[in-house]
């Protein structure tokens, strides 16, 4: 089910139109160039598994067919990550679900970027919203954590997006670029090729309730915008802004299909084998 469309949003659609954009076409040629996936779809396995249940998703993911031309990450659990990682096969990748600000040390409890880059693991989510309200990671401390993840050689998922509240009080522009700011304000301008924007609306995380084809284009194409003006026209062209928030293999290919959509962030479906091999084919079929 696709939530109902907003009005709110010509502000963005008019600093849109001042940016010239490069097609899709032209910026996925550009993303490939770079030899990057140009697609990326990631599967967020949030705090689920057993080792029974990890073992079968493994073996329904490593048993089902996947374009090359998608990059794919799966996001287990820390307990699960090197298990996952031994046994999936390429194209597969994997994420941690996040990590310690700064170097390890007497941080109970934390993992640290160094200790993931250490086991090969190359990716790792940050500020998602799950984190960012129940455990009150604010911009700044996502900032400071993709700084110092980028900084020891992970690349990184960094998760934006508004709560309903903000979208409907008006504020939710004010709080994807505050959030994208931070990020930015972090980043230098090379590690951005190693960084993709997932935009989560927080209403759509977990509700069934997905964000309209036009309210996902509209936000999507607001960062990109952002991303053009505040860091560089070039970072933003090839840019992966991937849209997250129940995603499944029902809605994935009209997402897909969206001119700023570069891939998904998937949780629930992510953890049915079958059901993201759909979705990681999504894009694949518009090509
Ligand atoms: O939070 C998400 C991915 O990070 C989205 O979760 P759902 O796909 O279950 O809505």
């Amino acid at each position: 089910m696709f939530a109902s469309t907003s009005l709110l949003h010509q502000r963005v659609q008019l600093q849109a139109a001042r940016v010239p954009a490069a097609s899709r076409a032209h910026r996925r040629m550009a993303i490939v160039a770079r030899g990057s996936g140009r697609f990326f779809i990631g599967g967020n396995w949030k705090c689920n598994g057993t080792i029974d249940m990890v073992t079968q998703l493994v073996k329904d993911l490593n048993a089902g067919s996947v374009p090359s031309t998608v990059e794919i990450v799966v996001s287990p659990t820390f307990v699960h990550l090197d298990m996952v990682k031994r046994t999936l096969r390429a194209p597969f990748q994997v994420a941690a679900q996040d990590c310690w600000v700064s170097k390890g040390g007497a941080f109970t409890g934390e993992v640290s970027a160094e200790m993931l880059h250490d086991f090969g693991i190359p990716w790792v989510i940050l500020g998602h919203s799950e984190r960012r309200s129940l455990c009150r990671e604010d911009d700044e401390l996502v900032g400071m954590k993709c700084e110092y993840a980028l900084s020891q050689g992970l690349k990184v998922i960094a998760c934006i997006g508004e709560t309903l509240e903000q979208r409907e009080s008006g504020h939710m522009w004010d709080v994807i670029d505050a959030q994208l700011q931070a990020i930015a304000n972090h980043t230098t301008i090379g590690n951005w090729t190693n960084m993709v924007i997932a935009y989560e609306p927080v209403w759509a995380i977990g509700t069934g309730v997905v964000a309209t084809p036009e309210q996902a284009q509209e936000v999507h194409a607001h960062v990109r915008a952002w991303v053009a003006k505040n860091v560089n026209p070039e970072v933003a062209d090839t840019l992966r802004i991937l849209y997250g928030g129940s995603v499944n293999d029902q809605n994935c290919e009209t997402l897909a299909n969206l001119e700023d959509v570069d891939g998904f962030l998937v949780g629930g479906a992510s953890l049915k084998g079958p059901s993201f091999i759909k979705i990681c084919n999504s894009e694949h079929k518009h090509s």
